[in-house]
């Protein structure tokens, strides 16, 4: 079977190496994080003031957990959907059916934590289970990453994904090999984006918020401002969840290690980390200050929302009424590229007001400390790193048109500065 991608096809993430190194660097990276955020000093640099011994990082309670966790989603999953949507067209032709289920699975869970909690669930120990959780968490990842690449062995050529292929199995293991695994309409990747790890965070934070109630009588301001931030961040990508069958790690990336290691657990341990440093560090945030925050919060989720919605509706239907004044280019493969609007600002205005929406979650932890502010370093190299990929795949796709598009919108993602 000859692998859809060539020898000489150019390696990511470094290559063989590169990807080596990240999958000891990311689990790395999160226990190390969890660590400072709940050390005296919270440093972000530097060592971990000490090292748990593995009966801090292994319990079976906490293996429970985490496999109810993943079947109650799994079932939710599974719920009947108010809609069944297509995703883009792939090499055969053919195009897969999602279920758009999502925040009715966000719900249901609000719903059923809301009930164990009044039964007497202590929400507020899950904060004391956050190290063997993301252990279990990381185990799973590979696990399961292991259980993606032998599927892979034995799936036709037109199911691969065009990176993660290159023969090299620590590399492939990586970044995936498979486009769309799916058993029936199970589909993994499209489970595992959305549902256990982003409505993890939102649960974790929730914990920690409940966590921090006990300890000092009431949640403070900056607590309510992070969970309330990232709730509608969570819920916004679930209301809109039929959007993501348009990103790229849907529609190019395979399902290795990189996503399910990032979507299981790097996304649920470490996006919480702001709420996790305010349960041990407290910030005092005055009203005005909070209030700042929430129009920064706001003017970032205006950009996040405008930019992604008019993309979506533009790739939909290009003669919606919401879109069809917009300047377009026309390319060779007859899809046309939005040169006006929030797409003719900047090449990634998404991007951007992500990046205002990550400021605004670190803000409230003050400026005392590094910390908190790892995930807006993190991100800013995340879509730095993302949006050279992406421009790479659009150069090959539109060549020329794309050229123009760059001539005519010079800025990748800050107007005036990238
Ligand atoms: N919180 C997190 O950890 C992360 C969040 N994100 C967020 O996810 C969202 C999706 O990001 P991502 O999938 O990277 O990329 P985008 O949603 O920006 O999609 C890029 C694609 O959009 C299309 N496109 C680009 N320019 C134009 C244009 N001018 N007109 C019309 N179509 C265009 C091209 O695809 P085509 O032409 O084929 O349609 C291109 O490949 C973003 O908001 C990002 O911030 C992403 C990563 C991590
Ligand atoms: C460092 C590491 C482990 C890398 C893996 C990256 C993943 C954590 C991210 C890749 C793309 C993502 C997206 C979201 C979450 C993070 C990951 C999985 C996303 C679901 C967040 C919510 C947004 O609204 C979104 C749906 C647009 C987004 C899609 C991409």
């Amino acid at each position: 079977m000859a692998p859809p991608q060539g020898p000489r096809a150019p390696l990511e993430f470094g290559g063989p190496l590169g990807a080596a190194a990240l999958l000891l660097l990311l689990p790395a990276t999160m226990f190390h994080l969890l660590l400072a955020a709940r050390s005296g000093p919270a440093r972000l640099l530097g060592p971990p003031a000490s090292l748990p011994g593995l009966e801090a990082l292994w319990s079976p309670r906490a293996l429970l957990l985490w496999l109810a966790w993943l079947g109650l989603q799994a079932a939710l999953y599974l719920l009947p959907a108010r809609k069944v949507a297509e995703g883009q067209e792939l090499k055969d032709k053919s195009r897969l059916r999602y279920p758009i289920n999502g925040f009715q699975a966000l719900v249901l869970t609000a719903l059923l934590v809301g009930l164990g909690v009044s039964a007497g669930l202590p929400l507020g120990a899950l904060p004391e289970m956050l190290l063997p959780l993301a252990f279990v968490a990381t185990l799973t990842a590979f696990i399961f990453s292991l259980f993606l690449y032998m599927k892979a062995q034995v799936a036709p050529v037109s199911a691969l994904a065009p990176g993660g292929n290159s023969g090299n199995p620590i590399y492939d293991f990586f970044l995936g090999r498979e486009l769309n695994p799916r058993i029936c309409f199970f589909d993994f990747k499209y489970f595992c984006e959305l549902r256990p790890g982003l409505i993890g965070w939102v649960l974790i934070n929730l914990a920690l918020l409940v966590k921090e109630a006990e300890l000092r009588g009431s949640p403070s301001l900056a607590m309510w401002l992070v969970n309330g931030f990232q709730l509608l961040y969570v819920g916004d990508a679930l209301w809109h969840e039929e959007a993501v069958l348009t990103t790229m790690d849907i529609t190019h990336d395979g399902f290795g290690f990189m996503l399910a290691f990032g979507d299981i657990a790097w996304v649920p341990f470490t996006y919480s980390l702001q709420a996790q440093f305010l349960l041990r560090h407290p910030q005092p945030l005055g009203l005005p200050m909070a209030s700042a925050i929430c129009l920064i919060n706001a003017i970032g989720y205006y950009i996040f929302r405008g930019a992604n919605s008019q993309k979506n509706t533009f790739r939909k239907n290009p003669s919606d009424p919401r879109v069809a004044g917009l300047e377009t280019i026309s390319t060779a493969t007859g899809r046309k590229l939005l040169v006006s609007g929030w797409w003719g600002m900047v090449r990634h205005p998404n991007y951007l007001g992500d990046l205002i929406m990550a400021l605004a979650w670190s803000l409230p932890c003050g400026v005392s400390h590094l910390l908190p502010y790892f995930y807006l370093l993190y991100f800013t190299a995340l879509l730095v790193h993302r949006e050279a990929r992406d421009e790479r795949q659009c150069l090959q796709k539109y060549g020329l048109a794309w050229q123009e598009y760059c001539r005519r919108v010079p800025y990748r993602i800050m107007p005036y500065i990238y």
